[in-house]
């Protein structure tokens, strides 16, 4: 049988948007795997995000950012989930947006900031400041953003399941990435 899914989802956005927690959801939901551009980093540097970009600086990583993202870009449609900085290069948002959609996971800056300021793991944010460095990186950022296929807004309030429900709302309206069964109602958002 055909794959429901055609394409890979790809999960872009600010830090703190829920593109890891959200992405991982949505997989679960449409039965496809999950990965995350972060933690295959990680994974084959065997070293956290934090030590890599102590280490080897932040150009090395976006390299490798990059290329993990083209690698699995490859592979069969699944969730992807990549980190905040990589739909930033012209370069990776063409990958995306040949082989697979993106999605911009869209909040406002106080939900980012609720979300991320409980963990020191985002090297960027590890400033004098670190509100006012996300809220700088956001206003550089969302041009970027705004090029993603589809936008979902998440707000404060939403649930990780009800933004994951609001993604496949949105890709149900692209029969050329998931195809919907009407007599299949395992995708259906009041489940
Ligand atoms: N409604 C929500 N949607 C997404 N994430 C949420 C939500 N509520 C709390 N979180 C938490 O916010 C944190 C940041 O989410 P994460 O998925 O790491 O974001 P990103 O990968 O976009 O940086 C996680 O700990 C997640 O569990
Ligand atoms: O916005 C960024 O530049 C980054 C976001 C992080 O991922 P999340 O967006 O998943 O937190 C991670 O890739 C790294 O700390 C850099
Ligand atoms: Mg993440």
């Amino acid at each position: 049988m055909e794959p429901r899914l055609k394409k890979t989802v790809v999960m872009v956005g600010m830090m703190g948007a829920g593109k890891s927690a959200v992405g991982k959801e949505l997989a679960q939901m449409l039965g496809v795997p999950f990965v995350d551009s972060d933690a295959e980093i990680e994974r084959a540097a065997n070293a956290s995000i934090a030590e890599i970009f102590a280490r080897d600086g932040e150009p090395f990583f976006r390299d490798k950012e990059a290329q993990v993202i083209s690698r699995l870009l490859d592979g069969t449609p699944s969730v992807l989930s990549v980190g905040g900085g990589a739909f930033l290069r012209a370069e990776t948002r063409r990958r995306i947006s040949q082989a697979g959609i993106s999605v911009w996971l869209k909040a406002d800056l106080d939900t980012l900031w609720q979300r991320v300021k409980r963990k020191d793991t985002r090297p960027l944010l590890r400033t004098a400041n670190p509100y006012q460095t996300l809220a700088a990186l956001m206003a550089d950022r969302e041009p970027a953003y705004a090029e993603a296929d589809l936008v979902v807004p998440t707000e404060a309030g939403f649930a990780i399941e009800t933004t994951a429900e609001k993604v496949i709302e949105a890709l149900t309206r692209r029969p050329d990435v998931l195809r919907t069964d009407p007599h299949d109602d395992t995708l259906s958002p009041d489940q």
